[in-house]
């Protein structure tokens, strides 16, 4: 129940990074398709395709509520986000072509932030 200090201080510059990194994606000119989660009415084919939906939206109110017991869970549901939208998206598509973008852009973030 009752952390170490230096446990509590570990966890809570993961938490600051967790916030750093999800607030640089939110602002990224590119995250437009995954600010809030896809619209399975209005997207033909996403609820059958894809089996484990997540936006940013999604990961915003997990981090707000603690959900995120790990630095490694926070980045599987980014990547999450990454890989639904290579799986369901043309490479050369407009929102194709932005989920590489935000990958990359993810990837040198997060090596940067906590290397
Ligand atoms: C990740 N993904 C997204 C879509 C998709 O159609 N997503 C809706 C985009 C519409 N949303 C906007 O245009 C927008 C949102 C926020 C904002 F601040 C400005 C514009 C379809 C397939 C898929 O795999």
């Amino acid at each position: 129940k009752h952390d170490s200090p230096v446990s509590c201080a570990k966890k809570a510059k993961t938490v600051k990074a967790q916030q750093i990194l999800l607030a640089e994606l939110e602002a990224h000119p590119a995250a437009w398709p995954f600010l809030s989660p896809v619209n399975q009415k209005s997207v033909p084919g996403y609820r059958k395709v894809i089996k484990k939906p997540m936006d940013f939206s999604t990961i915003r109110e997990k981090l707000t509520n603690n959900q995120y017991l790990s630095l490694e869970s926070f980045i599987m549901d980014v990547n999450l986000v990454f890989d639904n939208c290579e799986k369901f998206n043309e490479d050369h598509s407009e929102i194709g072509q932005a989920g590489h973008s935000m990958r990359r852009y993810f990837d040198k973030r997060w090596t940067e932030l906590l290397k």
